[in-house]
C-alpha cells in the first residue's frame, strides 16, 4: 500500500482502494515523504471542529469534490506491530 501511494503521489491511500477488504490506511504528510503512517483497525474516538477542501481521490482521478472534514480528530488503531497507539 505504501509502495502505491508513494508512486501515485497520494497522501493517504485505504486498503479498499487496493482491493484488500480490510480496515488499513497508511498515511504520509510530511514534506520529504519519509514519514509514513500506518493505521490498522483505526477508530475515530472523537472529533472536533467543521471544515473542508477540494479533494481528489487515487481511485477517481480525473474527479475533485469539496469533502467536508472534522477539524481535527482523535484516532486509535494498531500499528504494524500489533501495539495499539492512539493520535
Ligand atoms: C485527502 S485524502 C487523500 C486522497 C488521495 N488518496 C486516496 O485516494 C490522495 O490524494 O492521496
Amino acid at each position: 500500500m505504501l509502495e502505491t501511494m508513494y508512486a501515485e503521489e497520494g497522501i493517504g491511500l485505504a486498503a479498499v482502494q487496493v482491493n484488500i477488504l480490510q480496515r488499513i490506511v497508511v498515511i504520509d504528510v510530511s514534506g520529504k515523504r519519509n514519514e509514513p503512517l500506518i493505521l490498522i483497525n483505526p477508530v475515530l474516538t472523537n472529533k472536533f471542529g467543521a471544515t473542508g477542501i477540494e479533494e481528489g481521490c487515487l481511485s477517481v482521478p480525473e474527479s475533485r469534490a469539496f469533502v467536508p472534514r472534522a477539524e481535527s480528530v482523535t484516532v486509535t488503531a494498531l500499528d504494524r506491530d500489533n501495539n495499539e497507539f492512539t493520535l
